[in-house]
């Protein structure tokens, strides 16, 4: 469905993705881990059309590379970047109203269901929210403009462990729901729970790739590429 083959990224002189080949299929929850500095934001960016590359870029079997952030975009490719992109001043009924495109599977009613906590809060103003409710709201916002696959970017990173429950939960609905998700992560727990498949970057080029199963049994692969970022 969504494929990278041989993809390079440079900013400026330095030469950050050297190479990546990676497939996210149907219905797949795939999980993208490495140390910091790695490459993974630059995965995703890639994909989103905001850094230049070369190589090839699909999703449907349509060419993606070289296209803008938009009309990615509005191919059904949503990227939910780390700093999150929610609107201060705007409620968060606010924010979810602006990205909504009607007729598809999720809509207001749908992302309430599944967010409870943006239901109670959805006269509150953006700018109020906690870094959790703004991560929830931030993949709400991109659920409701109904893409067909979703790039997460460190759901979880700093937040509280019961809130890091919370996004595994829908994390896990939204995978059951069959909507494909390329999801950054560096909390190893997180992505066991939720993963079909596993790769692991380091320095700009896939260096494992595996099974759920297969990734839980190995601990050697863990040890020798993730061992710092634990
Ligand atoms: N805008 C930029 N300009 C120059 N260098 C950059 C830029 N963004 C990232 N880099 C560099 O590119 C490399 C890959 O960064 P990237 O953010 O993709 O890694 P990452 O695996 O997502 O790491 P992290 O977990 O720290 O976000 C790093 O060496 C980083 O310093």
């Amino acid at each position: 469905m969504l494929t990278l083959d041989d993809v390079h990224a440079y900013y400026g002189k330095s030469h950050v993705l050297e190479g990546v080949t990676m497939e996210v299929r149907a219905g797949e929850l795939v999980a993208l881990l490495g140390r910091n500095g790695a490459g993974k934001t630059t995965t995703l960016r890639s994909i989103a059309g905001i850094t230049t590359t070369t190589g090839r870029i699909t999703f449907d079997n349509q060419d993606l590379r070289g296209r803008e952030p938009y009309e990615i975009a509005r191919r059904g490719v949503a990227l939910v970047q780390e700093h999150r992109g929610i609107f201060g001043v705007l409620t968060v009924e606010e924010n979810l109203k602006i990205a909504l495109r009607k007729g598809g599977r999720w809509g207001l009613d749908d992302v309430y269901a599944m967010f409870p906590r943006l239901r109670e809060r959805r006269r509150n103003g953006g700018r109020a929210l906690s870094g959790g409710e703004q991560q929830m709201l931030a993949m709400a916002r991109a659920l409701v403009n109904n893409p067909r696959i979703l790039l997460l970017d460190e759901p979880t990173e700093g937040l509280a462990p019961v809130i890091v429950d919370e996004i595994v939960r829908i994390l896990k609905a939204i995978r059951e729901s069959g909507m494909p998700v390329l999801l950054v992560e560096q909390n190893l727990a997180v992505c066991e729970a939720l993963a079909d498949r596993h790769y692991i970057l380091e320095q700009g080029r896939i260096v494992y790739t595996g099974s759920a199963q297969a990734f839980k049994a190995d601990r050697a692969v863990r040890d020798r590429y993730l061992a710092l970022s634990q």
